[in-house]
């Protein structure tokens, strides 16, 4: 609860006026019966042709006065829920996309989507219910209550042992539902996670033929899930049901009661009337009051989960006093670097140091696992090294502002990971000011002019999902502009030239060797052919350094290299 009121805080004015509808609400229910009895007993029954008059006058005020204060308390709620839910959202998108790798990977995509949507919605729903009905059932109850009191207390304290039994009920219902709402958020996330890896897969699907499967693991996730809302929704089918019995009973028990008062001479007709209608209210009330208690345990849920992703630690972030300024040489340095991913058993880097100086080229090449990846990842502070030392500028990158670090690094994923969008949004992610004239020297130097110039709209080109109507070849050249666009120290390629055909392979780094001819750039690859250039190969073995050298040297000198080389080149390609 604290968690949400902290976001209701912003909005004073809204609360405010949520409890002037509440209040007009509460008007409009006790006033009305007030001004009914006296219609009935003095109106109807004295004949008093005044009163009726009057009566009906002051019932419309009160109806049309009360009904503007609701509709304006309405659309301050609309206000407040839709805001406060905005906040939330804001608060725990941002704090996801600043999470490190390790704290993501700890929570999962398909959790961390699902809190920033379902869990959001389902506190929208419960701010709106908490300030709707949450406030008018109480205030309704309690001038209610007074009101029987005030026409009939003996009337009135025949109804009172119905009290106990919803306030056990209420406590019952949050303490038997709470678990089942826990358990089935969870469920939630396993649909989602399961609905996304499959739609992520659907062409391996089908390929394996393997639809009938797939369909089964989720309708099993399903299946648990409809177990466990069937049986909580038997659970909340309870309270009303219970509640319902109650008011008629106790209606039944008034009419009886008030019918003896009144042959007694204690109660008037007119009263009667009205006292009925306040114990309709009274427990009105306290029935919808069980449906904002019904969500109070699921939005707690929902609470908690958005809160986990807030209160999270990051590990990786800015020391104490980061450095915001350097040489801006390039010069990079790995010292003794050993690295471990933080659930892992064994480190995947062992005692890795090579120094990159600027206008250089180094290339880190080894069987898959080896760890090409792993040690460009520690470049940007993606994972801080276990132990060791990296240098940029001639300063531990622990030290520099993890801003200023990443402005210096143009980095070129593995995969492309492009943007739903045009294809200009994608080119000026990095740097937003970038012109025309930028853009055109990102996608020349990266060969990918050809096929934006073959497309209509050319830069306005729309990009569906992850740039699906692209091939992996395009979508890597347009991955590669991306990162060249604006001025940096050191660019990274970790394997962004394995979707390119040899040529191509060969176009974009000559462009790219003139285009970022000053800056240390670091390559990850497979292939011999793309690394053969490097001013520096590095030979990476389960981890560690193999070898290191120039392409000759290497030939010469490591059994390892030859081996990788030879599979993949003739001996003239080779000595080319
Ligand atoms: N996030 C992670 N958590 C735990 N272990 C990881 C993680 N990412 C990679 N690894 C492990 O680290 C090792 C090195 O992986 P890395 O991706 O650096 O290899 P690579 O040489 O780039 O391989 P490839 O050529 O196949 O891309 C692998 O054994 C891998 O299983």
């Amino acid at each position: 609860m604290r968690f949400i009121f902290k976001y209701v805080r912003n909005y004073k004015k809204e609360v405010l006026f949520c409890l002037g509808g509440a209040i007009a609400l509460v008007a409009i229910l006790l006033g009305l019966p007030l001004l009914l009895a006296e219609f009935i007993d003095k109106g109807i029954i004295l004949h008093d042709e005044k009163i009726l008059q009057t009566t009906i006058v002051k019932m419309t005020v009160l109806v049309v006065g009360s009904s503007i204060f609701l509709l304006l308390s309405r659309y301050g709620l609309a206000t407040l829920s839709s805001g406060v839910t905005r906040d939330i959202r804001n608060d725990v998108y941002q704090k996801m996309i600043n999470l490190s790798q390790h704290e993501f990977q700890e929570f999962g995509v398909s959790t961390l989507s699902n809190r920033i949507t379902t869990d959001a919605f389902i506190i929208l729903q419960f701010v709106q219910n908490i300030f709707g009905l949450g406030l008018t059932a109480p205030l309704v109850m309690l001038f209610a209550i007074g009101m029987i009191a005030e026409i009939s207390l003996p009337l009135g304290l025949q109804l009172l042992p119905t009290l106990p039994v919803f306030v056990l009920m209420i406590w019952l219902l949050s303490k038997v539902t709470l678990p089942i709402s826990g358990e089935s958020q969870k469920t939630i996330d396993d649909i989602n996670r399961n609905q996304r890896e499959a739609i992520r897969s659907l062409r391996v699907v089908r390929a394996f033929n393997r639809q009938d499967y797939v369909a089964g693991k989720f309708s099993l996730i399903n299946e648990r899930y409809r177990c466990l809302t069937a049986k909580l929704f038997k659970i909340l089918a309870v309270p009303p049901a219970a509640a319902w019995l109650i008011i008629d009973l106790s209606l039944i028990l008034v009419i009886f009661s008030g019918a003896q008062f009144i042959s007694y001479g204690d109660l008037q007709l007119g009263d009667l009337v009205a006292f009925i209608q306040y114990v309709m209210e009274a427990l009105f009330s306290i029935a919808l009051f069980i449906n904002v208690i019904i969500m109070y345990p699921k939005a707690m849920v929902s609470a908690d989960r958005l809160r986990e992703v807030l209160e999270t630690e990051i590990s990786i972030k800015n020391c104490a006093a980061p450095i915001m300024a350097t040489d801006n040489s390039g010069r990079l340095e790995f010292r003794n670097v050993n690295f471990i991913y933080p659930d892992a058993q064994e480190p995947v880097l062992r005692n890795i140091s090579f120094t990159l100086n600027p206008g250089e080229t180094v290339a880190f090449i080894g069987s898959t696992g080896s760890g090409k990846s792993t040690i460009v990842k520690l470049i940007p502070r993606f994972y801080d090294v276990s132990d060791g030392e990296i240098l940029l500028d001639g300063i531990n990158i622990k030290d520099l502002d993890l801003h200023v670090l990443r402005a210096k690094i143009g980095y070129t994923p593995q995969k492309a990971n492009l943007f739903t969008g045009e294809i200009q949004d994608n080119l000026k992610f990095g740097y937003e000011f970038a012109g025309i004239n930028d853009m055109l020297y990102a996608v020349d130097i990266a060969q990918a002019r050809e096929f934006i110039d073959k497309t209509p709209e050319g830069f306005e080109t729309y990009l569906s999902e992850g740039g699906n109507n692209l091939s992996g070849g395009q979508k890597q050249r347009l991955s590669i502009a991306r990162s060249i666009i604006g001025e940096h120290e050191v660019y990274i390629f970790d394997d962004s030239f394995s979707a390119l055909d040899y040529k191509t392979d060969a176009q974009v780094r000559k462009s790219l060797h003139e285009r970022i001819k000053n800056a240390s750039t670091i390559i990850v690859a497979q292939r011999i052919a793309t690394i053969m250039q490097a001013d520096k190969i590095i030979v990476l073995d389960r981890g560690t350094i193999a070898a290191q050298g120039r392409h000759e040297e290497l030939l010469q000198t490591s059994q390892l290299y030859r081996e990788i080389a030879h599979s993949q080149l003739s001996e003239e390609e080779l000595n080319a």
